[in-house]
């Protein structure tokens, strides 16, 4: 394996055999003409990463798409139906605390047992064991066997030995809450020493802004398959609208193409209508993607078929994915009078330092009468776009603003 790859996982698959009725089981082990009582179920279906060193690489996937499994695989507690893993260096797990211990040995006597576990001498362990020891802070239960251990004590043994080893790659499974807030910041203290001294991580999460924070990369998991690898913040994103959409909107399924202009032509009764929204940066380049912060030109063609209307108002409005309804203009509120011609007219919109943050949204389109109450056409979700945004927030944009220090 490359030396600079930690961790490859090579098409791995993980099935489970289902049985209808726990009777089929024995009714399959009997059979004497082998016949078959169980469908297959596909925890992983051909899922294949390489991790680099020193990468910080999260998983992201709805519950049960199979990304505890795919640590376990890595970590040896699972092993793959098919496909397999090579890991270059030493893995420390914090993903179900404590498996490996022994209930009637102390904790020092565990310290040791887990430390040969994951591939250190008794020597090695000796030099670690204060720091591990100091780090618990379980006092005198040092020398009891585990099980007399509150589950706060044993979670906190478990994972100050898995965090203290200094394995090579850290794999980490929603385990950093563990014990009280102390404790959590001293292993959040310790997560941070791991990323700074450009470690090894494998981090799975529910709270997605954890992984953005953290992450550079993300692998995606649904339903077993691999759907997308890429950059954190823009994957997060990607999912972050799966979440709330239901539907998965990658580039190669035409991601932001959702385009319901109209094809109507002019015809005498109607008056006019919403054509087409556009999106251009600043060098009229036509976009499906925006950059946060940058400026955003959005062009509303329309066509009006008569020209005795006295005004006209056009709106713009935008959705996020699930319709929230993030912010409506419209040209009688920014007092711009519209010189409006037969046939094909264009607007255009200048978004200044587009701020808000990733994901997708889409535009609705209007052409109002003069006093911007009945609609003269709607067009709604007529352009559908994602934001490509750094995570510097949360929520829905960054309201320009400055930080400081009351002075005295
Ligand atoms: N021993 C087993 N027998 C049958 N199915 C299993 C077994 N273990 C796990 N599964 C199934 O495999 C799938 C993947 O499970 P896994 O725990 O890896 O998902 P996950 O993404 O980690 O979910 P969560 O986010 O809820 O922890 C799930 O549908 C689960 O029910």
């Amino acid at each position: 394996m490359d030396n600079n790859v930690a961790i490859e996982v090579k098409n791995v698959t993980k099935t489970y055999k289902l049985y209808k009725k726990h009777s089929d089981r024995f009714k399959e082990a009997l059979s004497p003409f082998r016949k078959n009582y169980h469908t297959n179920f596909y925890a992983l279906n051909d899922i294949s990463f390489k991790v680099r060193r020193g990468e910080i690489i999260g998983i992201i996937g709805k519950n049960g798409s199979g990304k505890s499994t795919v640590l376990k695989i890595i970590t040896g507690v699972l092993s793959p139906t098919e496909g397999k893993v090579d890991v270059n260096g030493k893995i420390s797990a914090l993903l179900e605390l404590g498996a490996g211990f022994n209930g009637e040995y102390t904790g020092i006597e565990n310290i040791y047992l887990n430390g040969l576990m994951l591939g250190f001498s008794r020597e090695e362990m000796q030099k670690k064991i204060d720091s591990i020891i100091d780090f618990a802070e379980i006092g005198e239960f040092i020398n009891q066997p585990v099980k007399s251990y509150s589950s706060g004590m044993f979670a906190r043994l478990a994972f100050s030995v898995a965090i203290n080893v200094d394995p090579d790659i850290l794999i980490v499974d929603e385990a950093l809450a563990v014990g009280d807030l102390k404790f959590q910041l001293k292993c959040m203290e310790k997560f941070n020493e791991f990323r700074v001294r450009g470690k090894t991580i494998l981090f799975v999460s529910h709270d997605i802004n954890s992984i953005k924070r953290y992450c550079n990369r993300v692998v995606w998991i649904n339903e077993g398959r691999m759907i997308a690898e890429g950059d954190a913040e823009r994957l997060c994103d990607k999912y972050t609208d799966y979440l709330k959409y239901g539907k998965i909107m990658l580039s190669e399924e035409g991601e932001g193409v959702v385009d319901n202009s109209s094809n109507l032509q002019l015809r005498s009764d109607i008056i006019g209508y919403i054509e087409s929204v556009k999106i251009f940066d600043s060098e009229m380049n036509q976009l499906e993607e925006v950059q946060h912060g940058n400026d955003v030109y959005v062009h509303i063609d329309f066509f009006m078929n008569r020209t005795d209307i006295k005004s006209i108002v056009i709106g713009l409005a935008i959705h996020t994915i699930d319709d929230f309804y993030v912010c409506g203009l419209n040209s009688l509120l920014d007092n711009m009078d519209i010189d409006y011609k037969f046939g094909k007219n264009t607007i255009i919109v200048k978004y200044k330092d587009f701020n808000l943050l990733g994901g997708t949204y889409y535009f609705d389109a209007a052409l109002f009468e003069s006093n911007a109450h009945v609609p003269i056409d709607y067009k709604a979700k007529i352009k559908t776009f994602f934001v490509e945004a750094p995570y510097k927030g949360e929520g829905l944009c960054i309201i320009p603003h400055e930080w400081s220090m009351k002075g005295d």
